[in-house]
């Protein structure tokens, strides 16, 4: 079968006048399904470069995205819209859950934008995971940060993606909220296969994955299995030396 999620040989350089940034120096990677991946390094290191051309919101500048099997770079843009909505769910810091709706139509939103019809033993079942039962028709402004959160990763999962993408899903949470929410990613891949990959700067967050990239200027530098929060701060810390001394070189 293949990966969830193979870049070949991926780079992407950003042009502003006349200087340019090579964000990603070809970068390879597979992510096989069922795999929580975290993704870490230094500001400016290109995680997030990494994060938006791997989920098809970024065209590489050269190399190639392979998602759930489909070649990405071949793709006209309503075509990859079509794949991004059907095959990757997103979390995101700031939730983004839309302020006027239900957390029940929150959560379905993702098939009514694919005209997709609600599997309604699945959105019960993902609803009792998240522990929303009691918050269904509650709008988000009312909600924990936390459950915000878990609206989101319910939303996330409600088209069963192939994977999962989620930018710092702990940033804006309290330290109990966000063991919460790593708690459920990490049930999510566990007891559903979910695949998932995770973008954080925290390396407490980072240690519930089953492998860790940790990367600096624009290149993955160490992978990391089953790595602990103390393993992947010395190695943060040895990746933000080395990010000082380049940039004390150029
Ligand atoms: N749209 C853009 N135009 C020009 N340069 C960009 C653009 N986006 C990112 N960059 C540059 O590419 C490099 C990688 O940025 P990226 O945002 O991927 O890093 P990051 O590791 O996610 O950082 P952070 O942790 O601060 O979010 C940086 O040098 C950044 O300045």
């Amino acid at each position: 079968m293949s990966p969830a999620i193979r870049l070949q040989d991926v780079a992407k350089v950003y042009r502003t006048g006349q200087t340019e940034v090579t964000a990603l120096h070809r970068v390879s990677l597979d992510v096989p399904r069922g795999e929580f991946v975290a993704v870490m390094g230094p500001s400016g290191s290109g995680k997030s470069t990494l994060m938006h051309c791997a989920a098809g919101l970024d065209t590489p500048s050269s190399g190639e995205v392979i998602v759930d099997g489909v070649a990405i770079g071949g793709l006209n843009e309503t075509r990859r819209t079509e794949l991004r909505r059907e095959r990757i769910g997103f979390v995101f810091q700031s939730y983004n859950l839309v302020s006027s709706l239900s957390v029940a139509d929150n959560i379905t939103l993702p098939l009514r934008m694919a005209r997709r019809r609600a599997d309604p033993a699945w959105v019960a079942e993902l609803v009792e995971r998240v522990g929303l039962t009691e918050r269904l028709h509650h709008r988000p402004a009312e909600l924990s940060g936390g459950q915000q959160q878990r609206a989101a990763i319910a939303r996330a999962l409600v088209a069963r993606p192939a994977v999962v993408f989620a930018d710092e899903p702990t940033g804006a949470l309290d330290l109990r909220a966000a063991r919460e929410v790593l708690a459920l990613l990490r049930r999510m891949v566990d007891e559903l296969g979910q695949t998932v990959v995770m973008v954080s700067h925290d390396p407490a967050a980072a240690a519930h994955a089953d492998r860790a990239l940790v990367m600096a200027d624009g290149r993955i530098v160490e992978t990391l299995l089953r790595p602990t929060a103390t393993e992947l701060a010395t190695s943060l810390m040895g990746a933000q030396e080395a990010a000082f001394t380049m940039a004390g070189e150029s």
